[in-house]
């Protein structure tokens, strides 16, 4: 066992997530839609090994628990993005507020199933363990490796990414 598990995690049956802030950066490979699609698809990973349910509310007047922006530099929480390369996102564990939020740095070259640039898929998933209470795991080939692997085609949650999230939430018994 090689993942790393953090004191929080949600105490409820369905969480719910907005994407609020969309990248404005000129010359964007990806498309609002494109990002959509991405961050639904991150969503559906994590969600077929667990009985935790996850509800898309756009525009909610509600906040949403996980709340999806692209930001840049200094963005209101003490960790500041770097520019392009480098760090790519972050996220915070389970939590009121900036709990469960995740955070795209708007500057990255971010592609969507193409080799080049940065694939949202990837990050988004990485991005969401951290939001449903994973820590960074040793194991090379988990998604919670700390290192961007790159563009994976039919991306998988590694063994060791589901062993830790099944700790927190029970496995997923199908009917
Ligand atoms: C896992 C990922 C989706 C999220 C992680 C951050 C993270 O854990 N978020 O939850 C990330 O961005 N890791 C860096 C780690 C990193 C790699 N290098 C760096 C050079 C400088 C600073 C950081 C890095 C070497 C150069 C490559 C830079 C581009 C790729 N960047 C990374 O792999
Ligand atoms: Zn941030
Ligand atoms: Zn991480």
């Amino acid at each position: 066992q090689h993942y790393t598990v953090s004191q929080s995690f949600w105490n409820k049956k369905v969480v719910t997530y907005d994407i609020v802030q969309y990248p404005t950066r000129y010359g964007l490979r990806v498309s609002a839609s494109e990002i959509e699609i991405a961050i639904h698809k991150a969503f559906k990973i994590w969600e077929q090994h667990i009985e935790l349910e996850f509800s898309y509310q756009p525009n909610s007047i509600e906040k949403a628990d996980i709340e999806i922006s692209f930001v840049s530099n200094n963005h209101g929480d003490s960790y500041p993005f770097d520019g392009p390369g480098k760090t790519l996102a972050h996220a915070f564990f389970p939590g009121s507020g900036l709990g469960g939020d995740v955070h795209f740095e708007e500057e990255e070259d971010w592609s969507l199933g193409e080799y080049n640039g940065v694939d949202i898929l990837y990050v988004a998933v990485h991005e969401l363990g951290h939001s449903l209470g994973l820590g960074h795991s040793s194991v090379y080939g988990a998604v919670m490796y700390p290192m961007y692997r790159g563009y994976t085609p039919n991306l998988q949650l590694h063994s060791d990414d589901i062993s830790g999230i099944q700790t927190m939430y029970g496995r997923k018994y199908e009917v």
